[in-house]
């Protein structure tokens, strides 16, 4: 299979901090790839370094055999790159509608597409933004994602502060994603068990690089590793 995207020993951060260091994976397409690692070792700076959003000081990011390293942020949403952030960011003065056309681009990704993979967003389409449970909004910012039609997926915690309910809802929503659309995606979560079944590969962070890289299924399979690399509790956040 095709790479579509690798990080080549990326040594990145904030102004003068280095956050990522030497940083190195790759994502074949149409693989889901779990970030995983305990608070504060790097995980969403790496979707921020995708996105353009921190200062590379070595190293490569490589997007669809282009080297995009030095590209801003625009140019890489223009090329592909779907991102959800952490804090959703959904529109408050837009409607459901209007979030999810307001930044579309043409594409397989349609509004009944995404209407079909989140009933409730069709419920609630003239719904202003700020209207929205948490697990709606969190629904609107996939949705919204994928009106742009993207060929990678970034998902920053998207379980984060939902409940047990809705969080199985959007892991088969999400699984459904991979498995079935041949969407690529990267999930940045907390709840390790719940990211392994949603992924092909994982990597776990420590201290901004990569210390275990592999399936994900071989990791959800070996408690000790587990918690080993996560520490203890993991079976508590599942
Ligand atoms: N905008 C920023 N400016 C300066 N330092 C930052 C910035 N964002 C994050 N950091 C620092 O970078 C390091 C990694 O943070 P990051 O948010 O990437 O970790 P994380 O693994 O996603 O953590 P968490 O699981 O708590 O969300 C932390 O030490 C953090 O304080």
């Amino acid at each position: 299979m095709a790479e579509l995207l690798a990080f080549d020993r990326v040594v990145a951060g904030y102004g003068n901090a280095v956050v990522l260091h030497e940083l190195g994976f790759a994502l074949e397409e149409g693989q889901s790839l779990a970030v995983l690692g305990r608070n504060g070792v790097g995980k969403t700076s790496l979707l921020e370094t995708l996105m353009g959003n921190t200062r590379v000081m070595r190293g490569a990011v490589r997007w669809a055999g282009q080297d995009i390293t030095r590209w801003p942020a625009h140019r890489r949403a223009a090329a592909g790159l779907g991102w959800v952030p952490q804090e959703r960011e959904v529109f408050p003065s837009l409607t459901v509608e209007e979030n999810l056309t307001v930044i579309a681009r043409k594409g397989p990704w349609t509004l009944q597409r995404v209407y079909e993979l989140f009933p409730r967003l069709r419920e609630r389409r003239g719904n202003y933004g700020n209207q929205l449970s948490g697990g709606e909004q969190q629904m609107l910012a996939i949705g919204r994602a994928l009106m742009t039609n993207p060929r990678l997926l970034l998902l920053d915690e998207p379980m984060e502060g939902l409940a047990p309910i809705v969080v199985e809802e959007l892991a088969v929503s999400i699984r459904r994603l991979c498995e079935q659309e041949g969407l690529a995606s990267i999930v940045v979560e907390q709840h390790p068990v719940l990211a392994l079944e949603m992924t092909h590969q994982a990597i776990v962070l420590e201290r901004g690089t990569v210390v275990h890289a592999g399936p994900s299924a071989d990791l959800a399979n070996d408690t000790a590793l587990l918690e080993g690399l996560l520490g203890v509790g993991i079976d508590e956040t599942a």
